[in-house]
């Protein structure tokens, strides 16, 4: 009998051939989808592609996860209630360095890569910003070699699919698990329990000491979900473990044999909503106990995973800051905070300051607003009904932090009220950011001004208690997925001149591009390249959405969510303003630049002023498109479902970006940043990270206009008047009573009332006040359009000078200021 050797190798070190791939493709068509290559679907062929690629990337994965474990350096866990990770495949062949071999070895099979890219739902597992942005760190993470783990919810349904049904926002599910999610490794025998409701009871301890028990009314368990984050180009995959609620009983077997199926199923039903769905909210907390519930259950599941899985058994919990940092990614993870004191105090045994030191150590706040009504606050009667101990440890911690907030200001209780994280009014609340900011080692804002602000105003008192515990990080982007995936053209181009890939991991190195901005031969290859993603924006769309667009015409972008303070309206008005004049003869066509107005929004589902919008933005585009009088001149083009898939063929498309939002209420913005990468030049405010491409770019290459910060807090300070800009220029006027007087609504003047009604007599965000200004900066858009080599050369420089956004950089803000880690090294 021949011996039999074990070979503890892991299997997958795939050959690296086409034929090799073509090999693993087909095993895996075969024996893990169970088809045979005549009979494939097209998802039968995606989810095996997937497949076949993951096991390229598997001997790293279990290397890294081998070697974290050995080194035991200290690591980030980037807590976020939300990760909008966007397609995965094409990032895993970049990562596996794979795609070239994929697209030979799938050619000669008959199937195209392009087609099975197609098949893959992204998972919308976020809102928007904030949920990009998590996904954008935890690549650089990857990429940069550090020890990191990306917490969060593996929700059933992420953000909704939005369809337009007579030009209004219809949310449809997102059922982006239906046909198979082959990226994650779910771990049942792993899961764990968190626990809700209930009472807190005191005991005596073994040693006579009095001690809190938690005697929870119910729980649920957690399952972890694994997802590899690869490094581009240095073979490290980082996890991203996301949490899917179970029942800890299928069901009540009682019940059932009584007869009672659906009661039976019924705990199931109820511990499973807790992953159910996404909120779609953006911009404002849902005060709802499930969104509370879903807070805890990702938080409970991290700090219990982390604490007895990824450490060593014998771990001392008092070195845990030398071992780990948990960065707070918004206010939504914030319950960690009492969490991990319940944890070392109750379950651990410490005593309150013990654990006190600890987790005043180990976490870091991000906050992501300056909307007073965007912080969260949740009421004690719901927080002391669903977390009972964790209330009486956020008093406790209060009562501490006033006491110490007292000897400071003796005699300022006004002080006191203002920063106490318990509010009284309008009813009694926890302020989850004034928690935060009171645990925190640094509570950093997202770009310069947003951090800035924060000191000066959201959090001043704060500031000025703890003046060390304020700093900024400014967002970033990775660009790996949204220069070289998403702009092949340009990424190619990049590599060519600059004689390598390392601006991949390096994006200060597209300054050697500036002085090609001087080139007319580099600049005209540059305008090939827009105009050939400009091409491919018009295919998507022409089969995407039925939208037929003009690839010849400037295409002029503003994709985001849809809020009022974003103020898409500032947009549609100037469109309505050329339209109105176009049409009532004050403007010669011929004399305006031919543009496509393109917009992508979706609107939170109970927001319904943004619903409101969204429907003008449609009624307009119908209206304009079909008018002969315009055609050729103005476009408007909305398509529906903006999501990461399509910001990726829209942003490179792009010749004019818009970030128009009222200055002082954009945190950072990442789309912003986004555009300039792809060469796009930005209208815009003075606000958020605006301000610092501004900087970056100079005022000769970025389209300023409205006001400043300071000016919006005088104008309303000295009491704002919208009725004074729409009596006093008569293109305003025109342009708002077109929309009153029913032009987009059949005559119907009802319809667009409650926009209209609100710009004219309340205007949070100063519409009117800076349409004039907007015009005017679009004035100097077209003048600076008719000249295509100035343009160019623009864009090039945006380009040029983007290296700052890039995401890395980010990373390593956060390692130098908030998180002292570092990154591991690959080699050692
Ligand atoms: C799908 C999606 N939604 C929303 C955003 C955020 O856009 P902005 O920063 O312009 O608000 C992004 C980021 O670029 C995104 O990719």
């Amino acid at each position: 009998m021949s011996e039999v050797t074990a070979n503890t190798e892991p299997v997958a070190t795939r050959e690296r051939t086409v034929e090799g791939f073509v090999r693993e493709y087909l095993r895996e068509l075969n024996f893990g989808q169970g088809v045979d290559l005549s009979r494939a679907s097209v998802n039968d062929q995606y989810l095996a592609l997937a497949r076949t690629v993951r096991h390229y990337l598997m001997v790293r994965w279990l290397e890294t996860l081998r070697r974290q474990s050995e080194l035991q350096a200290k690591s980030v866990a980037y807590l976020s209630a939300e990760f909008l990770l966007g397609r995965q495949l094409d990032n895993a062949l970049l990562a596996a360095d794979l795609t070239d071999i994929v697209e030979e070895g799938l050619a000669g099979l008959g199937i195209s890569l392009d087609t099975l890219r197609q098949a893959e739902v992204e998972p919308g597992l976020g809102n928007g910003g904030l949920g990009r942005l998590a996904a954008c760190f935890i690549d650089s993470l990857a990429t940069m070699n550090v020890p990191s783990i990306g917490y969060g919810i593996r929700y059933e349904y992420g953000i909704f699919r939005q369809t337009f049904v007579d030009g209004w926002q219809v949310e449809k599910p997102d059922s982006w698990l239906t046909l198979g999610s082959p990226w994650e490794f779910p771990h049942p025998e792993m899961a764990v329990n968190v626990s809700f409701g209930g009472t807190v009871e005191d005991y005596e301890d073994d040693d006579g000491t009095t001690r809190k028990r938690w005697l929870p009314g119910w729980s649920v368990l957690g399952v972890p979900y694994n997802y590899m984050v690869p490094g581009y180009g240095n073979g490290r995959v980082n996890t991203l473990r996301l949490w899917s609620a179970r029942a800890t009983r299928a069901f009540d077997l009682e019940i059932f044999n009584s007869g009672d199926y659906a009661q039976a199923v019924r705990a199931q039903t109820f511990a499973e909503n807790i992953s159910k769905v996404l909120y779609p909210e953006d911009s404002t907390p849902q005060g709802k106990e499930l969104r509370l519930q879903q807070q805890y259950f990702f938080v409970a599941c991290s700090l219990k995973d982390f604490v007895d899985q990824v450490l060593p058994k014998d771990f001392d919990l008092t070195n845990l800051p030398d071992r780990i940092h948990f960065q707070l990614n918004d206010t939504h993870p914030v319950i960690a905070i009492p969490e991990l004191m319940r944890i070392l105090v109750d379950e651990k045994k410490w005593s309150w300051d013990d654990a006190w030191s600890v987790v005043r150590q180990v976490f870091s706040y991000t906050c992501h607003t300056l909307l007073p009504e965007a912080l969260e606050v949740w009421s004690v009667e719901l927080l002391g009904r669903l977390l009972p101990r964790h209330l009486e440890i956020i008093y406790r911690i209060n009562e501490q932090f006033l006491v110490g907030l007292r000897a400071a200001y003796p005699d300022d209780e006004l002080r006191a009220r203002r920063m106490s994280i318990i509010a009284e009014f309008p009813e009694r609340g926890i302020r989850m950011a004034h928690l935060a900011t009171v645990a925190a080692v640094k509570v950093n804002g997202v770009a310069a001004l947003h951090s800035q602000l924060l000191r000066d105003k959201v959090l001043h008192d704060f500031a000025e208690y703890y003046p060390g515990k304020f700093t900024n990080v400014t967002n970033g982007i990775t660009p790996r997925r949204f220069l070289r995936l998403s702009n092949p053209g340009l990424s190619g181009l990049v590599t060519e001149v600059l004689g390598s890939e390392k601006w991949v991991t390096d994006l200060d190195e597209l300054r050697a591009l500036e002085p090609l901005a001087e080139d007319a031969e580099f600049r005209r290859r540059f305008r090939e390249i827009k105009a050939a993603n400009k091409r491919r924006l018009v295919h998507l769309l022409a089969e995407r959405d039925g939208i037929v667009l003009d690839p010849e015409t400037m295409f002029d972008v503003m994709v985001k969510r849809l809020h009022e303070y974003k103020r898409q309206t500032l947009k549609l008005l100037h469109v309505v303003s050329l339209y109105e004049q176009i049409t009532s003869g004050a403007l010669d066509p011929a004399d305006v630049t031919p543009r496509t107005f393109a917009f992508g929004a979706k609107a939170a589902p109970g927001y319904r002023m943004a619903k409101q919008i969204i429907g003008l933005i449609n009624a307009v585009g119908r209206t304009v498109n079909a008018d002969p009088a315009v055609e050729g001149r103005l476009t408007v083009a909305f398509p529906a479902n903006y999501n990461v898939t399509l910001a990726e063929t829209l942003i490179p498309a792009a010749d004019l970006s818009e970030q128009i939002s009222l200055a002082g209420k954009e945190a950072s913005g990442t789309g912003n940043m986004k555009f300039m990468l792809n060469g796009a030049l930005t209208i815009g405010t003075d606000d958020g990270a605006n301000v610092e491409i501004r900087e970056l770019v100079g005022d000769e290459n970025f389209f300023l206009f409205g006001l400043t910060e300071p000016e919006v807090a005088d104008v309303v300070e000295r009491g704002y008047h919208p009725t004074s800009y729409y009596e006093t220029n008569p293109q305003l006027r025109h342009a708002l009573d077109l929309v009153a007087s029913g032009a987009f609504s059949d005559g119907d003047r009802s319809v667009f009332e409650p926009v209209v009604s609100n710009l004219l007599h309340e205007d949070r965000f100063l519409v009117l006040a800076d349409f004039q200004a907007y015009a005017d900066a679009q004035a100097r858009v077209d003048a600076a359009y008719a000249d295509p080599e100035a343009w160019t050369r623009s864009a090039i420089i945006n380009v040029a000078r983007a290296g700052f956004f890039s995401s890395d950089r980010s990373m390593r803000d956060y390692l130098d200021r908030v998180w002292h880690a570092a990154p591991v090294d690959p080699s050692a």
